[in-house]
């Protein structure tokens, strides 16, 4: 007999006939089939459900903790005592059912939300959207445009900020030696979605057209006029003033906004070197011939650089608040923590932290010269290898601090396992007093991609260079199943040769052959394909569609609507499609059918990191030494 999963007594009627009788019944969960029994001594069901048959699994208002249960004949509801013991079981169904191994992952929860066109206002809202909404720069129009799409960010911009929130949670101590948090985690009831649209047609016009058609887009057509979201238009005079803020000015507007750090661009934890976020791009010869120009460059890096460190203190505070906030109220599901952070427990997660470090003690083996980095999980120095000499990079992490440890062993099984020219290579890993973890790496003294953007402005041959290494060390990843899933120029390291490589491999995801796609909501939103913040299923193509906006990057000086507040960005990229361009009739043909072909709404249209490779624009790839000049900066300070 197949293991029982979940078991408990609750009532239960099926629609039809009997609609009217609600029964006590004994549920028992085993992994392909949910039987009911009149009691928990009996054995033989009165009702039996295949898992494989439920086609639905939603929430409803018949009672006040009430769910459904559809399959093609039949409908069950079911009563439950508490929202977390609904949530539970819809849980565990949901996740051996037809629609939770293939279908979306968020259920149905008929909390009815309309939308009143004439006034412009959502009802029904629950009060935290209706208060996120208000201090968002979503406008009427937009939610006049397409109030599904303000409903999918707004759910997407709760569900993460509750993660973040239950796994703040869940790096605290035992719950025994902690007060309960407040009602406010609690997980709620998210309005009730409209099915899905369906799926796009099948590509019947040939691809090629399809790619023209895209081209076209990103170029040549003008933008819709009901749009006021286009100051990249194309037909936009060349001289006209670059529509950004200074990027203090941006960081400042960012400041404030509804907790959520990954909303957030992360040069907040950049290296400690005084170089800049995003600025606007000035050009080399710029910085070599104007003195007074490199005096305010200075000056702006030095402001920059403390508004970064204070960005990262107002997101420590951020973390303590929330964590400070969990002591009140009442604790939120322990299932819940456990299903969204890991299927591991946390002693399991520290054992197989053990099974993959070195037990010795690294000071043996390396002298640690500076620190060059700091990171959200620690900080990250230069060493020397002491036998060697060789220098090597070391991340260096207090355990205690981190809320997602497993997220930590993901990153070094990904690097222990996917060694590649252009994948920052682990060397080792050490557990220090059981309580801090160094990782040593490569050392990549050319720092991250983020500021040599921010510093120059780059040839195509350059960014060819850059996007042909990007990608191959994508294809190698991919090839294993492994999608990085925070493609972006913070993750982009490259030594002193010029050699671009991948790093920050906590957020991978590997699919395996049972689960080919995915649907968690992981990454930094800029940089996020539309079918994550759309919460629909996604696969590896997620990494092409940021490998398109890392690009752009490149080529602009920032991700498409960095200067938006968060939640507008999101609506923005569900609803946008491929991002316009500031300046297409800058560029050469060959590059804007490169970010064509990555940036295409349509995944099934989006190329593959296999056919990336063999993208014309790659052709126009320099050698690494073509990246010198813009390592000039770097290779100065070490
Ligand atoms: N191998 C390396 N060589 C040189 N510098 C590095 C290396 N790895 C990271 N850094 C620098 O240290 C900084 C912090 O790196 P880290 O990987 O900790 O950043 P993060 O991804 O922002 O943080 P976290 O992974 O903790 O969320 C980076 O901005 C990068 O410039």
């Amino acid at each position: 007999m197949a293991e029982v999963i979940k078991r408990g007594y609750l009532s239960v009627k099926e629609d039809g006939l009997r609609s009217w009788i609600w029964s006590k019944r004994y549920f028992i969960l085993r992994d392909q089939a949910l039987t009911l029994h009149k009691n928990e001594q009996s054995s033989q069901c009165v009702a039996a459900i295949l898992l494989r048959d439920v086609t639905q699994v939603t929430r409803t208002d018949l009672k006040p903790y009430c769910f459904e249960i559809a399959t093609k004949d039949k409908t069950f509801y079911v009563s439950c005592k508490s929202d977390q013991e609904l949530y539970t079981w819809m849980d565990e169904i949901y996740n051996r059912s037809s629609v939770g191994a293939s279908g979306p992952t968020n259920f149905v929860h008929e909390v009815h939300v309309g939308f009143d066109a004439v006034t412009g206002a959502f009802t029904g809202l629950p009060d935290q959207w209706t208060q996120l909404l208000k201090g968002s720069a979503i406008t009427a129009e937009d939610a006049a445009k397409n109030p599904q799409a303000v409903l999918d960010v707004l759910e997407f911009y709760t569900e993460q900020t509750k993660r973040e929130a239950e796994e703040e949670y869940a790096s605290m101590p035992p719950r025994h030696q902690r007060p309960a948090p407040p009602r406010d985690i609690q997980p709620r009831a998210a309005p009730h979605r409209p099915a899905p649209p369906p799926p796009p047609s099948p590509l019947s016009p040939s691809r090629q057209r399809d790619m023209n058609q895209m081209m076209d887009d990103m170029s040549l057509r003008s933008p819709p006029l009901s749009s006021p979201y286009s100051p990249r238009s194309p037909y936009s005079p060349p001289n006209e003033p670059l529509p950004r803020l200074p990027s203090q000015v941006r960081e400042e507007r960012n400041h404030g906004k509804p907790g959520y750090p990954r909303m957030e661009p992360s040069r907040s934890h950049g290296p400690v070197s005084p170089t800049s976020p995003r600025t606007p791009t000035r050009s080399n010869s710029s910085y070599q011939t104007d003195e007074r120009s490199a005096l305010y460059d200075r000056e702006r890096r030095e402001r920059e650089r403390r508004l970064r460190e204070k960005e990262k203190e107002r997101m420590m505070r951020e973390r303590e608040k929330a964590a400070a906030q969990m002591s009140v109220g009442t604790p939120p599901p322990k299932k819940k923590v456990e299903q969204r952070i890991s299927t591991l427990t946390e002693a399991q997660v520290m054992d197989k932290l053990r099974s993959v470090v070195n037990r010795g003690d690294p000071n043996t083996s390396y002298k640690r010269i500076k620190r060059v980095g700091q990171g959200a999980s620690g900080s990250v120095y230069v060493a020397a290898s002491l036998t060697s000499n060789a220098k090597v990079a070391i991340k260096q992490m207090d355990l205690a601090q981190q809320p997602r440890k497993e997220l930590i062993v993901n990153e070094i099984l990904v690097m222990k396992e996917s060694q590649h020219p252009n994948i920052v290579n682990f060397l080792d890993a050490y557990l220090v007093r059981n309580s801090e973890l160094w990782v040593i790496m490569e050392y990549m003294e050319g720092g991250a991609l983020t500021d040599v953007i921010d510093n120059n402005s780059m040839t195509e041959q350059q960014i060819a260079v850059v996007c042909r290494e990007t990608i191959a060390g994508l294809h190698h990843l991919h090839q294993q199943n492994i999608i990085h899933r925070d493609i972006k120029s913070d993750n982009i390291l490259l030594d002193f040769y010029g050699h671009v490589k991948i790093s920050d491999f906590g957020f991978c995801a590997k699919l395996s052959d049972q689960k080919r796609k995915r649907a968690t909501m992981v990454g930094t939103p800029y940089w996020m394909a539309p079918e994550v913040v759309k919460q629909t299923q996604y696969g590896e193509k997620v990494d092409c569609w940021s490998m398109g906006i890392l690009t752009i990057e490149m080529i602009e000086g920032e991700p498409p609507y960095l200067d938006e507040e968060p939640l507008k960005a999101l609506y923005l990229i569900a609803t946008n499609g491929t991002p316009t361009l500031k300046h297409p009739e800058r560029l050469s043909r060959e590059l804007k059918s490169f970010l064509a072909v990555c940036l295409c709404v349509d995944v099934r249209s989006r190329a593959s990191t296999e056919e990336l490779l063999e993208h014309e624009f790659l052709k126009k790839a320099g050698p690494l030494e073509s990246m010198a000049p813009l390592l000039k900066f770097k290779n100065q300070k070490h």
